[in-house]
């Protein structure tokens, strides 16, 4: 096809290079720019002849605009996700690699013919893309292209409106630092009208909505924003087959909510005055739920915080992460209460874990034994690992005989901080007589300790010296598993280690 006949109509008056020239200079106004005199202003533009001779439109009940309001907010809201559903069809292989980088994207575009190629080098040599690129705080991309392959043919703006005759070349952005500003640079090709040869103004409204967004996201917690309200206002029409600049400001950010304004206006050469085209404003507002919420590159959503300090950690995982320490004989009940209590947290939608000798003496402690030092070591070893998952905002819940204070007193200690910001150690005890334990022997332990098959058997031939002041005790000889597992959560309550609303 002729170079000519694919590009818009103002370019189809002479070559690529002629209406490419002319976009960027003084003869940019003449070639592209020729708003039909009865377009002058927005209000006009829906007055034109073109709309006069339709018939008024009757006045829509409330009920039809109430739902006519709905679906536009529907409409725009949902374009504003910035969070990509991942696709069944998106390639598995680039999801798991990440990302391109902002800098990777620059080289990604491959001009597909002689026409994109002029319009690429247009944008990227024009003046005020090499002004852009020369400020320090600007981070130049072509965030289309971090649209993984796969997915691109089911997304709005980086597959649907984008290529011959649409947006021709992805378009070029530069962000500033922090969420504060953005600008971009596009080409719209003749494809994308409402009136004849003027852009569609949902075209400009869409361009807009991600614009806008696209500018705010950094400033965001987890850079994701959803659009919550969009105002534009139309100035003059945009022709079809004409470069423009995007730019936009987040002029307020409290918390997850972030206003933003912006404007579209005409590509021109250095020292003319750009034409605005139509402006708007925008509320983002970040979901709730956006740290959990599905997204392209899962692996890569980075949002790293220089010393994410505990509490922070407990607000975004919404619980506060504390150690259980249930402590007593062997077959006293440790396991059974531990078992339970964590099986009640967990059907709470609390995270909790519990260590015990399946995971610890068969795994990270498997090179220990049952002498004091052993059981030292052990002790210690727990008491770190209980509280790493303690810092990480989860409940850990330990079941381990435990004989020694001092050992406890290591393992408690290991949660204190000089900072004010100690993890809760909550010891169990969980008390049964020795005569009661040896009674129910499950394992048939105590009865090889008696006769000498096991040496440094604890309440038989090692000591186990009991808590003094355990912050719950409990008589496991005379109550239930579940009245036990009651007076655990009754304690936590109390001492608003978990919320009165996690309850099941
Ligand atoms: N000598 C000796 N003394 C006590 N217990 C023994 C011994 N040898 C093996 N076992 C089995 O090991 C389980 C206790 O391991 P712990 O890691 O909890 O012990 S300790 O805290 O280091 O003292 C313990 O499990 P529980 O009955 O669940 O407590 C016993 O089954
Ligand atoms: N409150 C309870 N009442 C009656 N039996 C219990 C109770 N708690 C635990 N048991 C029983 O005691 C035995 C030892 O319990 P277990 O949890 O294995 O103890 P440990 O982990 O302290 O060795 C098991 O047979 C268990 O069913």
């Amino acid at each position: 096809m002729a170079l000519a006949s694919r590009l818009s109509r103002p370019f189809a008056a002479g070559t690529v290079k002629r209406a490419a020239s002319a976009a960027s200079g003084t003869t940019y106004k003449k070639s592209i720019v020729r708003f039909p005199r009865t377009f002058t202003t927005s209000s006009r533009l829906f007055t034109d002849q073109a709309t006069a001779s339709i018939p008024p439109i009757a006045q829509k009940s409330i009920l039809r605009r109430t739902l006519g309001f709905f679906s536009i907010a529907f409409f725009f809201t949902t374009l504003g996700v910035a969070v990509y559903i991942p696709s069944m069809v998106a390639s598995a292989k680039e999801i798991a690699k990440g990302p391109p980088t902002d800098e990777e994207t620059l080289t990604m575009y491959v001009p597909a013919d002689d026409v994109e190629r002029e319009i690429e080098e247009h944008i990227r040599n024009h003046p005020v893309a090499v002004e852009l690129r020369s400020r320090p705080e600007m981070s130049e991309s072509r965030p289309h292209m971090k649209i993984p392959f796969g997915y691109k043919a089911h997304n709005f703006t980086g597959g649907t409106l984008m290529g011959p005759g649409r947006v021709a070349v992805p378009p070029f952005a530069w962000n500033e630092a922090g969420g504060k500003s953005m600008v971009s640079i596009s080409y719209l090709g003749e494809d994308l009208c409402g009136h004849p040869g003027i852009i569609h103004g949902g075209m400009l409204a869409t361009m807009l909505d991600e614009g806008l967004a696209r500018c705010c996201f950094a400033a965001l917690p987890n850079k994701i924003g959803m659009t919550a309200n969009l105002n534009i206002n139309y100035r003059a029409p945009a022709p079809a087959g004409s470069f423009v600049v995007l730019r936009a400001e987040t002029t307020k950010v409290e918390g997850r909510k972030a206003w933003v304004k912006g404007h579209i206006e005409t590509l021109v050469g250095e020292g003319e005055t750009p034409v605005i085209l139509v402006e708007a404003t925008a509320l983002f507002i970040e979901p709730k739920l956006a740290a959990k919420m599905a997204r392209v590159y899962p692996t890569h959503n980075i949002t790293w915080h220089e010393g994410l300090s505990r509490s922070e950690r407990n607000d975004l995982r919404k619980q506060k992460g504390f150690t259980l320490w249930f402590t007593g004989l062997s077959a006293s009940g440790k396991s059974t209460i531990a078992t339970a209590a964590e099986q009640h947290l967990l059907h709470l939608g609390l995270a909790a874990y519990r260590l015990d000798g399946d995971n610890v003496r068969f795994g990270l402690n498997k090179d220990l034994g049952f002498s004091e030092k052993d059981r030292n070591e052990n002790i210690r070893r727990i008491g770190e690992v209980a509280k790493l998952f303690a810092d990480s905002s989860t409940i850990a819940l330990t079941s381990f005989i435990s004989p020694y204070i001092s050992d406890r007193k290591i393992a408690r200690d290991l949660h204190s901080s000089d900072k004010g910001d100690a993890l809760p150690f909550i010891e169990v005890f969980v008390d049964i007589p020795v005569e009661v334990a040896e009674a129910r022997d499950p394992k048939g332990l105590y009865k090889k300790a008696r006769a000498g098959e096991i040496p440094n058997f604890t309440g038989i031939s090692a000591p186990y010296e009991a808590p003094e002041n355990p912050e719950i005790h409990i008589r496991n000889d005379q109550v239930t598993v579940e009245e036990a597992v009651a007076k655990i959560m009754e304690y936590l309550y109390e001492h608003k280690l978990i919320e009165k609303s996690a309850s099941a």
